[in-house]
């Protein structure tokens, strides 16, 4: 069998020093190439944490990151990164902002200089995809925060990352704009298949998105249940009404819950 796409092992995370708060300790997951993981759990848990770590933002105390077989020592630059408000750059243009990381991906930026008309082509068919078609001339400003954030996953991916860190990226969005959303995360994913690690507090993304999702203790965090999601893909806003989905999505809250009050979660 082949080696994960992601290896964390045995993780502790503290920050500030040998006295500093202790966010993540034995921590430990894996995720598959092209599987799509949401990761939820109590606030403050250790969650985005997670996320510096796998990402090469930040090194871990103790324990193992490993990603493509590589132990991580530094920013990957396989990493697409959406974050819960779009930090988009409010003096350039919408196209601009998406092809940010052509320009900071090395990889990229010798290419892009070359063949910036092939990847503009690609920024403004992913602006298609979320349904910014004609908006690549517009300023930040000039966009609804939904159409912002749109714009900054469309940033997360014009590089192709193959791997994908959504850290709760749609929280601050009206639940219209969020559900719409999770339809064209759901078709990005199916068509581009990166790995996607998806923290979020909302339990229906979770289990409408992903393959599999993993709940966290309450800090230090750790992994203390995972639930894995056959529902067949593309999955509807219908489905998330289904017996099933609501099992799903009913037994993750007992979890959380459990974990909030600090109670073994049995399994
Ligand atoms: N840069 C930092 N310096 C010091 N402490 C930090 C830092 N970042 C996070 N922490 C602490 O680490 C713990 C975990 O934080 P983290 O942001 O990873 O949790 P989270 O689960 O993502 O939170 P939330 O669900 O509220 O978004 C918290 O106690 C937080 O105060």
């Amino acid at each position: 069998m082949s080696r994960p796409y992601v290896e964390i092992d045995n993780v502790a995370m503290r920050y500030g020093g040998v006295s500093g708060t202790l966010a993540l300790q034995n921590c430990s997951m894996n995720v598959e190439q092209g599987e799509f993981i949401a990761v939820v759990g109590p606030s403050g848990c250790g969650k985005s944490t997670l996320m510096r770590l796998a990402s090469g933002l930040w090194p871990a105390t103790e324990g193992n990151v490993i990603v493509a077989g590589t132990e991580v020592d530094g920013p990957l630059p396989i990493v697409g990164m959406a974050f819960q408000n779009p930090t988009l750059l409010p003096w350039r243009r919408i196209l601009s902002n998406v092809m940010l990381p052509l320009e900071v991906v090395p990889e990229h930026r010798k290419r892009l200089r070359k063949e910036r008309p092939q990847y503009e082509a690609k920024a403004r068919e992913l602006l298609r995809l979320v349904g910014l078609e004609g908006f690549d001339a517009k300023f930040p400003y000039q966009l609804s925060g939904g159409m912002q954030q749109r714009s900054s996953l469309c940033r997360a991916l014009v590089h192709d990352p193959a791997l994908l860190m959504l850290d709760e990226p749609f929280s601050a969005l009206d639940v219209f704009t969020r559900e719409e959303l999770w339809a064209v995360m759901q078709q990005v994913w199916m068509a581009r298949k990166p790995t996607v690690i998806l923290v979020t507090h909302d339990l229906r993304e979770a289990v409408y998105l992903a393959d599999r999702v993993l709940v966290m203790s309450a800090r230090p965090g750790r992994i203390i249940a995972e639930r894995r999601v056959d529902l067949p893909r593309p999955r509807t806003l219908d489905d998330t009404y289904s017996p099933e989905f609501q099992a799903l999505t009913h037994d993750l809250r007992r979890y959380i819950a459990a974990a909030r009050s600090g109670e073994e979660v049995v399994l």
